[in-house]
């Protein structure tokens, strides 16, 4: 039962992953553009048509790599690693690694974003003057799909090399399993000429090219009908959402994406790709299925959707100052009940940790992901209720972030042992309080 399990975790469902993912994010373009965003349009393009042929014929309606679509991914890259490195910002500790290393990060992401928002913003009024229009990524977005498609993968086998081979640090290894270890990685915190990898894939390109093309899209809407309330609503909710993350890339060091997951597909593809493609969909479907909500329901989104906003940072937050303080804090107004709980690093030293089972950790277990997928509901629904397609990135959240949810639960039993069991039983419900 454990090998199938194994085989199951380490080598089929990573495989399942990346052979199904590239096709997902063209999938979803394709649907966008050439198919009213609906999945029974998409279906039915296809029907009648062998598998294999239909998925040849998807490909070949995206155009190939431009040097346009390369110059402006290849720019933007060596943009942000220019910014990575020059911009100022407070020398922050990440989390103590399970072999005993900390990682050292400099704090400048908000003001990386802030500056490259800026200067898309005057480089899209110089464009204006001269009648171009930063909307042609919109139109051309095939090719880039198609550029990100093939230097990504490429820049995942660098990763595995780098990591089997000329590791930063010890957080490194291999399982044996290519499979696995490409689809998980070799580092933990791979750097490169001092440029911390996961930082970039995750914050300077993924997160940052999500905002940008945010924006893209919404402009394409602009210059097809003028202003579309449902593009307004879900663009400002997505645009808030990306800041904050920004305001908070501090406290994001310290989360499982950083201090668990391996820069390996699973991540940098993700941020490279799939983040642009898939996380990006909502907006990109809007432009050419554009809603009128009318004042009231524009309203009524756009603040539920910022009181999401708010409970998943001020969770988030709630977490990083308890342990910041060491648990000599507020929650609510109240002393915080909290646990101390020790655990070992791999070489046997003793390490103690704070458990917080106050506040928004006395609700749910991860009451922050419930925040988290309200708020993706929040900026899809303004495109109403015709297509399932714009549900795609809450749905897949959901299940990403239930998988999580226990994947995260295994790695803090394993961590915290009886102190975990303890606050399982402090607080017994994983996402949504009284339910589940
Ligand atoms: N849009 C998206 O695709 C996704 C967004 N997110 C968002 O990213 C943010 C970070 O999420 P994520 O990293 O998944 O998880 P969490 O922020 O929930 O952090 C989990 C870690 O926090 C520590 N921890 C767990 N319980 C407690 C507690 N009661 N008190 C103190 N520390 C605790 C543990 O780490 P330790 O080892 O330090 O004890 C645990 O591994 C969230 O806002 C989430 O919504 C997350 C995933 C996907
Ligand atoms: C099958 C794979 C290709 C799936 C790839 C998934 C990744 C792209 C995403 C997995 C976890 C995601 C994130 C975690 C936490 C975040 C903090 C939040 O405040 C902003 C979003 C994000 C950075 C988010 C980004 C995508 C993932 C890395």
């Amino acid at each position: 039962m454990k090998r199938v399990k194994g085989l199951w975790n380490k080598t089929v469902f990573p495989l399942f992953l990346m052979i199904l993912t590239p096709h997902v994010a063209l999938i979803m373009w394709y649907v966008s553009v050439h198919c009213e965003g609906s999945y029974s349009v998409f279906l039915g393009h296809f029907a009648g048509k062998p598998f294999y042929t239909s998925i040849i014929e998807l490909w070949a309606t995206m155009r190939p790599p431009s040097q346009f679509s390369v110059l402006v991914l290849f720019g933007f890259s060596v943009w942000s690693v220019i910014l990575m490195k020059l911009l100022p910002g407070k020398i922050i500790k990440g989390p103590l690694t399970p072999k005993g290393n900390i990682p050292v990060y400099v704090d400048n992401g908000f003001l990386n974003y802030i500056v490259t928002m800026a200067t898309f913003s005057i480089i899209t009024v110089l464009l204006k003057v001269q009648g171009f229009s930063p909307s042609v990524i919109y139109d051309r977005f095939d090719e880039f799909i198609a550029t990100l498609q093939i230097f990504s993968p490429l820049f995942c086998v660098l990763l595995y090399l780098k990591g089997r081979y000329w590791p930063s640090t010890t957080d490194n290894g291999v399982s044996g399993n290519f499979i696995f270890d490409f689809y998980w990685g070799t580092e933990l915190y791979p750097r490169i000429f001092g440029i911390d990898i996961k930082v970039f894939t995750n914050c300077r390109f993924g997160m940052t090219v999500w905002a940008l093309l945010v924006c893209i899209h919404a402009l394409k809407s602009f210059e097809l009908y003028g202003f579309v309330d449902s593009m307004f609503v879900s663009a400002v909710l997505q645009l808030i959402y990306i800041t904050k993350f920004f305001w908070w890339e501090g406290g994001y060091m310290s989360t499982i994406d950083i201090m668990v997951d391996r820069a390996g597909y699973y991540i940098c593809w993700g941020c490279l790709v799939y983040v642009p493609t898939f996380y990006a969909s909502v907006s990109m479907y809007l432009v050419q299925q554009p809603v009128h909500l009318g004042i009231t329901w524009s309203s009524l989104i756009l603040l539920t959707g910022i009181l999401c906003i708010a409970v998943n940072y001020l969770a988030d937050l709630q977490k990083q100052e308890v342990r910041g303080t060491g648990g000599k804090c507020l929650v609510w107004g109240k002393r915080p009940n909290i646990i101390r709980a020790k655990y070992q690093l791999e070489n046997g030293k003793e390490k103690e940790s704070i458990l917080l089972a106050s506040g928004w950790w006395g609700l749910a277990r991860h009451f922050n992901y419930l925040a988290e997928i309200m708020l993706a509901l929040c900026w899809t629904v303004p495109s109403l209720f015709v297509n399932i397609m714009p549900y795609s990135y809450v749905i897949f959240l959901t299940f990403l972030l239930i998988h999580r949810s226990y994947r995260d639960d295994d790695k803090c039993g394993d961590k915290y042992g009886s102190f975990w069991v303890e606050y399982c039983q402090m607080v017994p419900h994983r996402i949504v309080p009284l339910l589940f």
